[in-house]
């Protein structure tokens, strides 16, 4: 075994044994078509036929421009431990619907295929393929579900968290404001809180309050507390008190739970004023109903009026990025955001519509290209095994080029793109770097890629950002990046489609 695939092993060994994953057993995590078409396959003796898929989105979510790609690591865990119990195996019996010999078969499957895929915290665009599988028919169907299933959650709350994210920053009263993860209680249970908060540190959050989720990944955890803390003394200065005697270098009080501006914020500033004299510091307050521009405001002058101006304010209250944006712009007093229902569901925009779709298949010795047809244009499939190719000019990428899997490019020579629809939009890029979306992470059922850390994928989004346009990045009706088809593979889809009428009409 190679070095690389000796680490590759190490590191997916490790992320098994996390809580999320240790002893866990998903292979039945399928739709029963994938099992049901896996067996025709079988019955027909053509399961072993080599074919190519592609999992890809159509439409930006959130009105954003992109996605941020995440829950690879999700992936290569399932297809790692991908294997059927005995107990998945008797279930299956049950049903009265499959065969001993493909029960048989079952026993023994393994994944044994090729992945390429986008590396977490790589920024994507319609209709890329984020992941390309090829291997026997019956093993790159039966994982369908499972990877659209871990691919569309995360990618939807790593680039929801982004633009949570982002409003936040726009904080020019308090440069570097942070969005600190607080979902667990309002996401779709366990699973979803885990991995959206991992998806949510992608985007951008600094920590959670998700301890499994903090431990898990390694993520700084954070907390304040709950109104109960406070009504369960009998005033709310005791509680406050009793708080700051249990966690005298990280205070940080809720003051909303009777009257934020007579009650809270005078009974903090007295607990502030305490410790400073005791050579400590009141670290924040967090308000979390009401008016929060209004109440913000109100409290630092206090706060500031009595000598407090270095307490941090953290506002919490049903967030998104839209009143993020909307409090700053009212000259909120924010420092901080504590964000839960509606980045951890991703409330206004809840599923992201990754597709997994087939583009080739194999006849003999030749792998030939695939097509799926709709009324629709937009539906129609890219055919073929392919690669994706993103165009740099100066460090600022320009376009995207999905391309035939074996055509080469030399960045010393012009290139001449063209919108895939409107073909007459052309432009020449000259003197560009290419970036390879696709690397390799399985290659004949072994794992041959290091799973890289959180934070590294958190760093890779920023840096894959920064060689994007503000105009891409915007929030509001963002510019469409050119995602092109190369010439090749344009030809190609036009062929297929052209062979597809004649014979429809014959
Ligand atoms: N100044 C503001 N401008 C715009 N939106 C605000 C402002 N202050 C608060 N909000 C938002 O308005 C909504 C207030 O919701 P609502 O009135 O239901 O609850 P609340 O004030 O938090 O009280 P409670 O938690 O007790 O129900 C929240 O989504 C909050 O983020
Ligand atoms: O508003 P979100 O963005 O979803 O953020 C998480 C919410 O969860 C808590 O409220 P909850 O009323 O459940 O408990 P509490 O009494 O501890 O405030 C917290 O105070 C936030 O309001
Ligand atoms: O620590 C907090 O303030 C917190 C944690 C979870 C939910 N709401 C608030």
């Amino acid at each position: 075994m190679s070095n690389q695939r000796e680490r590759a092993q190490q590191r997916v060994e490790e992320i098994a044994a996390l809580p999320v994953y240790r002893d866990r057993n998903l292979a039945l995590l399928t739709d029963l078509y994938q099992l049901t078409m896996m067996y025709g396959h079988f019955k027909a003796g053509r399961h072993e036929q080599r074919v190519v898929f592609d999992l890809f989105y159509r439409k930006n979510p959130c009105g954003n421009g992109y996605v941020i790609a995440a829950g690879l690591e999700q992936v290569v865990w399932y297809l790692h431990q991908l294997q059927f119990s005995v107990d998945d195996l008797a279930y299956l019996r049950s049903l009265d619907m499959f065969s001993e010999d493909f029960l048989e078969y079952l026993r023994d499957f393994r994944f044994r295929g090729d992945v390429y895929a986008v590396p977490e915290g790589t920024v994507v665009f319609p209709n890329e393929p984020l992941l390309r599988i090829e291997g026997a028919i019956a093993e790159v169907q039966l994982i369908e579900s499972a990877l659209l299933a871990f691919i569309n959650h995360q990618s939807l709350i790593a680039t929801k968290s982004r633009r949570i994210v982002e409003a936040a920053q726009t904080n020019v009263k308090h440069p570097g404001s942070a969005v600190i993860e607080m979902g667990l209680r309002r996401a779709q249970n366990a699973d979803a809180a885990v991995f959206g908060t991992r998806a949510a540190f992608i985007g951008g959050c600094v920590a959670t309050s998700n301890v499994l989720a903090a431990k898990s990944y390694d993520i700084p955890v954070a907390g304040t507390q709950g109104h109960s803390w406070i009504q369960s003394f009998p005033t709310e200065l005791e509680a406050f008190e009793a708080y700051r005697a249990a966690f005298p270098e990280n205070t940080v009080l809720l003051v909303d739970t009777y009257d934020v501006l007579r009650s809270g914020v005078p009974n903090a500033i007295r607990v502030g004023l305490a410790m400073k004299e005791a050579g400590q510091s009141l670290k924040g307050i967090r308000i979390d109903s009401g008016d929060l521009a209004y109440l913000s405001k109100r409290s630092r002058q206090m706060l500031n009026a009595a000598g407090l101006a270095d307490v941090q304010i953290i506002a919490s209250s049903d967030l998104d990025e839209y009143t993020i944006r909307d409090l700053l712009t009212q000259g909120a007093e924010i420092d901080s955001f504590g964000v839960g229902t509606r980045l951890i569901t991703s409330t206004d925009c809840p599923a992201l519509g990754c597709v997994y779709k087939l583009v080739a298949q194999q006849f003999g010795d030749r792998l030939e290209p695939r097509i799926k047809i709709s009324e629709n244009p937009n539906k129609v499939t890219n055919p073929g095994k392919k690669k994706v190719l993103r165009l740099y000019v100066d460090g600022a990428a320009v376009a995207d080029l999905i391309a035939l899997a074996d055509e080469q490019y030399d960045p010393s020579e012009p290139l001449e793109l063209f919108h895939p629809i409107h073909t007459y939009k052309r432009k020449v890029v000259q003197n560009y770097e290419i970036e390879e979306l696709l690397v390799p992470v399985f290659i004949g059922g072994d794992l041959v890629y290091e799973l890289p850390s959180l934070r590294s994928i958190q760093a890779r989004v920023e840096h894959q950002l920064s060689a994007f346009s503000s105009e891409i990045r915007r929030h509001l009706n963002p510019h469409e990046y050119h995602v092109d088809l190369s010439q090749p593979l344009w030809d190609l889809k036009q062929r297929l489609l052209h062979q597809w009428r004649r014979s429809a009409q014959s």
